[in-house]
């Protein structure tokens, strides 16, 4: 089965700028969507409490329009039956009213007809309207009524009335009405400076629109919407209702019970969710922004870890090869110090190496690298017909200076005995220490007659006198030499000749170079 791929660093990182961006864009979307719940059912009260707010304006006109009749009507030239002195005073309380060409009074007898009306000169004929202004209820109930939104049979426009009974004895009885023009409202409702996208509209009882913060001339006398009429039958303050051309808008509802008029405010549903709209779209886009800015810098860094990690592959085979590690700057410092660690530890295994191969005190290779290095040696010999040596050299009254200087002055002199060995013989050579006083050296491709000669160069050598902490001491050496292939093809045989030869110099008087083919 195939082994499942650990992840890499880049995707690792990828994922943590997920893991971190994605919740934090979600959050915003949650809190954007809290807060937009929070600002719409501010606004929907606003719409209402303005509802309200301008329902009661309107009120308060009317009540002062029928308080100016309730005035009128109690006028001591209407009670004595002076008309022109009436139709004068009204025509005052109109002026003083500034109610302009918006607001007329008139004045109709017991049967409805009408007696005057300051829209036109006194005495002239007018036509019957008493239906419309609520004659009859006003006679029936004695008190004010407000009329729905007709057409005037005087100039053809819609009108609205409220009407005032005139206190009097039964047979004069008559009823005081102010005409009003709905542009009075519209004004009104123009002065209350809804925000642009908000409309505000005026209905009678009927439901029929008397005045409309825009567009006025197109909508007045039209009923409102089935949607919203039935919204408003059914006593709802706030809901959604639908217009004539099918836009959806939020719709706050204020009724009054003074007039029986409503008071609607409506603005589009297509506003209050398009500010949304676009808070969510700047959401989404800076997600993105964020999302590909991290995702870049994450794949950047991840690329640059992984490369130094890969950096250390390469000392991390050698050290495995026993190599001397070395490691270039890999710009990560936790890189920098794994490679370090390898360095270190590459070195403490050559160390180790290096101890497990050489003599202490002398630093020259020790019994066991000289058996590894000769069996080499030989197996190259034979498969090249090659030749080697060995010399095999012990020291002359070495005992003697151990015993009259001490032991550190006995090592001091095996550390010269080791120089001068090296010095005397050649690089390719292998000079090393078997133990105690006793030394071999591997001299590669030297013949019998040319390892006696460097064996007798270096008996000359090692008796030199040796210059030790103000001491001149004097010893010497007896060397064995033995040569591949004529006197052994083996390294224990060719060591056992060269020791035998050894031996025999010392016998024959020390200081003296002995061949193995001439003892053997
Ligand atoms: N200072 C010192 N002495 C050592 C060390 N290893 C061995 N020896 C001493 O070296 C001496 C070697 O003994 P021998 O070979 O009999 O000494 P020698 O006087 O050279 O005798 P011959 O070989 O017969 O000439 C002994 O006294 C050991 O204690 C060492 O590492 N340091």
């Amino acid at each position: 089965m195939k082994a499942k791929r650990a992840p890499t660093i880049r995707s690792k990182l990828v994922m943590l700028v997920l893991a971190c961006v994605v919740p934090a864009s979600l959050m915003a979307v949650v809190l954007i969507a809290h807060e937009y719940q929070r600002a719409r059912e501010h606004l929907l009260f606003n719409l209402l409490t303005t509802a309200r707010t301008m329902m009661s304006v309107v009120d308060r006109d009317i009540a002062s329009i029928e308080s100016s009749l309730v005035a009128l009507a109690t006028s001591s030239q209407l009670q004595a039956g002076n008309f022109r002195s009436f139709y004068a005073q009204a025509q005052t309380v109109l002026k003083i009213q500034n109610s302009g060409e918006n607001t007329h009074i008139a004045l109709l007898d017991i049967h409805g007809r009408q007696i005057l009306n300051t829209r036109r000169p006194f005495r002239e004929a007018l036509p019957d309207y008493s239906a419309a202004v609520g004659f009859g209820t006003i006679r029936e109930s004695g008190k004010p009524f407000v009329s729905n939104l007709f057409v005037s049979p005087i100039t053809h426009r819609h009108l609205l009335t409220i009407g005032v009974p005139v206190p009097a004895t039964e047979a004069t009885r008559h009823t005081l009405h102010a005409a009003i023009y709905p542009e009075r409202f519209e004004k009104l409702l123009q002065q209350q400076r809804l925000p642009s996208d908000w409309v505000a509209a005026v209905f009678d009882s009927s439901g029929t629109i008397i005045a409309r913060s825009a567009e006025m001339q197109r909508f007045v006398g039209r009923k409102g919407s089935p949607s919203l009429l039935q919204h408003m039958q059914a006593g709802e303050p706030l809901f959604i209702s639908t217009t004539y051309d099918g836009t959806k808008v939020h719709t706050a509802v204020s009724h009054s019970n003074v007039s029986d008029w409503s008071l609607a405010i409506g603005i589009p549903t297509e506003l209050i969710n398009k500010e949304l709209r676009i808070t969510m779209m700047w959401l989404v886009l800076a997600t993105i922004a964020l999302l590909s800015s991290s995702l870049g810098a994450a794949w950047l860094i991840g690329g640059r870890i992984a490369e130094s990690i890969h950096g250390l592959t390469g000392p991390a085979l050698a050290l495995g090869s026993g190599e001397i590690v070395t490691v270039p700057p890999l710009n990560l410092r936790e890189a920098d110090e794994v490679g370090a660690s390898l360095v270190r530890v590459s070195e403490m295994l050559h160390h180790a190496q290096h101890r497990a191969n050489h003599d202490i005190l002398t630093g020259l290779a020790n019994r066991a690298l000289f058996d590894e290095m000769l069996n080499q040696h030989l197996s190259l010999c034979e498969r090249n017909r090659s030749v080697l040596s060995i010399l095999y050299i012990d020291l002359d009254g070495f005992k003697a200076i151990n015993d009259r200087h001490g032991h550190e002055v006995g090592d001091k002199l095996l550390c010269n005995v080791a120089s001068r060995l090296k010095a005397g013989s050649r690089h390719s050579d292998m000079v090393s220490r078997l133990g105690g006083d006793e030394f071999a050296i591997i001299m590669v491709g030297a013949t019998m007659h040319d390892s006696a000669i460097v064996a007798g160069k270096l008996v000359d050598s090692l008796s030199l006198p040796y210059e030790i902490d103000d001491l001149v001491l004097h010893i010497s050496a007896s060397i064995g030499v033995a040569s591949y292939p004529e006197s052994g093809v083996t390294a224990e045989i060719l060591l056992q000749r060269a020791d035998v030869a050894m031996y025999r110099a010392k016998e024959t008087g020390r200081r003296r170079v002995a061949t193995a083919h001439n003892s053997n």
